[in-house]
Protein backbone atom coordinates (compact mmCIF):
# COMPACT_ATOMS: atom_id res chain seq x y z
CA UNK A 1 0.00 0.00 0.00
CA UNK A 2 1.55 3.30 -0.69
CA UNK A 3 1.94 6.07 2.14
CA UNK A 4 -0.42 8.47 3.23
CA UNK A 5 1.45 11.11 4.88
CA UNK A 6 3.54 12.24 1.89
CA UNK A 7 3.34 15.90 1.81
CA UNK A 8 1.11 17.78 -0.50
CA UNK A 9 1.66 19.87 -3.32
CA UNK A 10 0.95 23.51 -1.76
CA UNK A 11 3.46 21.86 1.10
CA UNK A 12 6.42 20.80 -1.48
CA UNK A 13 6.02 23.81 -2.98
CA UNK A 14 6.12 26.78 -0.02
CA UNK A 15 8.61 24.13 1.39
CA UNK A 16 11.23 25.28 -1.49
CA UNK A 17 10.05 28.84 -0.79
CA UNK A 18 11.10 28.19 2.98
CA UNK A 19 14.70 26.24 1.43
CA UNK A 20 15.70 28.58 -0.90
CA UNK A 21 15.21 31.21 1.53
CA UNK A 22 17.56 29.82 4.13
CA UNK A 23 20.40 31.31 1.04
CA UNK A 24 19.27 34.71 2.00
CA UNK A 25 22.49 36.63 3.94
CA UNK A 26 19.34 39.08 5.11
CA UNK A 27 20.05 39.30 8.86
CA UNK A 28 16.26 40.11 9.46
CA UNK A 29 13.96 38.56 6.75
CA UNK A 30 14.62 36.10 4.82
CA UNK A 31 12.68 35.21 1.94
CA UNK A 32 12.23 32.79 -0.45
CA UNK A 33 9.66 32.14 -3.97
CA UNK A 34 8.76 28.83 -6.04
CA UNK A 35 7.06 29.98 -9.08
CA UNK A 36 4.94 26.67 -11.11
CA UNK A 37 3.16 25.77 -13.91
CA UNK A 38 -0.48 24.78 -13.51
CA UNK A 39 0.84 21.22 -13.79
CA UNK A 40 2.92 21.47 -10.97
CA UNK A 41 6.04 21.67 -12.39
CA UNK A 42 8.64 24.17 -10.51
CA UNK A 43 9.60 27.00 -13.69
CA UNK A 44 11.98 28.78 -10.93
CA UNK A 45 13.05 29.82 -7.60
CA UNK A 46 14.70 32.76 -6.10
CA UNK A 47 15.72 34.49 -2.44
CA UNK A 48 16.48 38.07 -1.49
CA UNK A 49 19.66 38.78 -2.49
CA UNK A 50 22.40 41.48 -3.19
CA UNK A 51 22.24 41.38 -7.31
CA UNK A 52 24.92 39.43 -9.45
CA UNK A 53 28.51 40.63 -9.10
CA UNK A 54 28.25 43.09 -6.31
CA UNK A 55 29.71 41.57 -3.30
CA UNK A 56 27.15 40.64 -0.69
CA UNK A 57 30.04 41.36 2.12
CA UNK A 58 30.72 44.68 0.75
CA UNK A 59 27.38 45.60 0.71
CA UNK A 60 25.27 46.89 3.80
CA UNK A 61 22.70 45.04 5.60
CA UNK A 62 21.38 46.90 7.98
CA UNK A 63 17.54 48.74 7.39
CA UNK A 64 19.07 52.07 8.14
CA UNK A 65 22.06 54.26 7.81
CA UNK A 66 23.68 57.38 6.36
CA UNK A 67 23.20 58.21 2.66
CA UNK A 68 23.67 54.48 1.06
CA UNK A 69 24.33 52.46 4.10
CA UNK A 70 20.99 50.81 3.73
CA UNK A 71 20.28 46.97 2.19
CA UNK A 72 16.94 48.45 0.78
CA UNK A 73 18.94 50.34 -2.33
CA UNK A 74 20.32 47.49 -3.35
CA UNK A 75 18.39 44.38 -2.26
CA UNK A 76 17.03 42.23 -4.91
CA UNK A 77 13.96 40.75 -3.27
CA UNK A 78 12.74 37.19 -3.54
CA UNK A 79 10.12 37.12 -5.92
CA UNK A 80 11.45 39.72 -8.45
CA UNK A 81 14.84 37.01 -8.35
CA UNK A 82 12.59 34.59 -9.20
CA UNK A 83 10.71 35.86 -12.34
CA UNK A 84 14.10 37.12 -13.43
CA UNK A 85 16.07 33.66 -13.02
CA UNK A 86 13.28 31.91 -15.24
CA UNK A 87 15.06 29.98 -18.10
CA UNK A 88 12.91 28.01 -19.72
CA UNK A 89 11.31 28.52 -22.85
CA UNK A 90 7.93 29.30 -22.40
CA UNK A 91 6.15 32.53 -20.07
CA UNK A 92 5.34 32.95 -16.80
CA UNK A 93 1.69 33.00 -17.66
CA UNK A 94 -1.12 31.41 -15.91
CA UNK A 95 1.72 30.25 -12.75
CA UNK A 96 1.50 30.33 -9.20
CA UNK A 97 4.18 32.14 -6.85
CA UNK A 98 4.62 30.33 -3.39
CA UNK A 99 6.37 32.82 -1.27
CA UNK A 100 7.12 33.00 2.18
CA UNK A 101 6.38 36.73 2.93
CA UNK A 102 3.54 38.84 0.74
CA UNK A 103 4.65 40.47 -1.68
CA UNK A 104 5.98 44.23 -1.89
CA UNK A 105 4.60 46.49 -4.50
CA UNK A 106 7.30 46.15 -6.91
CA UNK A 107 7.30 42.74 -7.16
CA UNK A 108 3.46 42.99 -7.53
CA UNK A 109 3.87 45.10 -10.56
CA UNK A 110 7.03 42.01 -11.77
CA UNK A 111 4.23 39.41 -10.87
CA UNK A 112 1.28 41.13 -12.59
CA UNK A 113 3.14 42.30 -15.68
CA UNK A 114 4.98 38.29 -15.91
CA UNK A 115 1.52 36.90 -15.92
CA UNK A 116 1.55 34.95 -12.28
CA UNK A 117 -1.91 34.43 -11.50
CA UNK A 118 -2.04 33.57 -8.15
CA UNK A 119 0.63 33.99 -4.88
CA UNK A 120 0.17 31.94 -2.07
CA UNK A 121 1.88 33.53 0.78
CA UNK A 122 3.24 32.33 4.29
CA UNK A 123 3.75 35.37 6.35
CA UNK A 124 2.00 38.66 5.53
CA UNK A 125 3.73 40.63 8.43
CA UNK A 126 3.99 44.21 6.51
CA UNK A 127 0.21 44.10 6.44
CA UNK A 128 -0.46 47.13 7.34
CA UNK A 129 2.48 48.87 5.47
CA UNK A 130 1.56 51.47 2.90
CA UNK A 131 3.46 49.13 0.12
CA UNK A 132 1.53 45.81 1.09
CA UNK A 133 -1.45 47.41 0.72
CA UNK A 134 -0.33 49.08 -2.60
CA UNK A 135 0.05 45.06 -3.99
CA UNK A 136 -3.65 43.76 -2.62
CA UNK A 137 -5.27 46.97 -4.23
CA UNK A 138 -3.31 45.82 -7.65
CA UNK A 139 -3.31 42.40 -7.65
CA UNK A 140 -7.11 42.65 -7.34
CA UNK A 141 -7.20 44.94 -10.17
CA UNK A 142 -5.39 42.72 -12.12
CA UNK A 143 -7.26 39.55 -11.14
CA UNK A 144 -4.21 38.25 -9.39
CA UNK A 145 -5.76 35.84 -6.80
CA UNK A 146 -3.81 36.14 -3.30
CA UNK A 147 -4.34 33.41 -0.77
CA UNK A 148 -2.30 32.52 2.66
CA UNK A 149 -0.57 29.32 3.00
CA UNK A 150 -2.84 27.20 5.44
CA UNK A 151 -0.61 23.73 6.29
CA UNK A 152 1.41 26.15 8.45
CA UNK A 153 2.01 23.59 10.64
CA UNK A 154 3.61 20.01 9.30
CA UNK A 155 6.63 20.08 10.86
CA UNK A 156 9.51 18.30 8.90
CA UNK A 157 12.89 18.01 10.13
CA UNK A 158 16.06 16.45 7.77
CA UNK A 159 19.70 16.93 8.29
CA UNK A 160 21.83 18.83 5.45
N1 LIG B 1 8.02 40.18 -0.47
C1 LIG B 1 9.26 40.54 -0.12
C2 LIG B 1 9.48 41.49 0.84
C3 LIG B 1 10.76 41.79 1.22
N2 LIG B 1 11.79 41.15 0.64
C4 LIG B 1 13.13 41.36 1.13
C5 LIG B 1 13.75 42.70 1.15
C6 LIG B 1 14.65 42.66 2.34
O1 LIG B 1 15.85 41.96 2.03
C7 LIG B 1 13.86 41.84 3.33
C8 LIG B 1 12.96 42.66 4.22
O2 LIG B 1 13.75 43.17 5.27
P1 LIG B 1 13.10 43.86 6.56
O3 LIG B 1 12.46 45.14 6.08
O4 LIG B 1 12.08 42.91 7.13
O5 LIG B 1 14.26 44.08 7.47
O6 LIG B 1 13.07 40.99 2.53
C9 LIG B 1 11.56 40.19 -0.33
O7 LIG B 1 12.50 39.56 -0.84
N3 LIG B 1 10.29 39.93 -0.71
ZN1 LIG C 1 9.47 42.99 -3.41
Amino acid sequence: MKRSDYITWDQYFMGIAIMSANRSKDPNTQVGACIVDQDNRILTVGYNGMPSGCNDDEMPWDREGEGMASKYFFVCHAELNAILNYRGGGTLRGSRCYVTLFPCNECAKAIIQSGIKEVIYMSDKYADSDSTMASKKMFEMAGVKYTEYENKHKKIEFEL
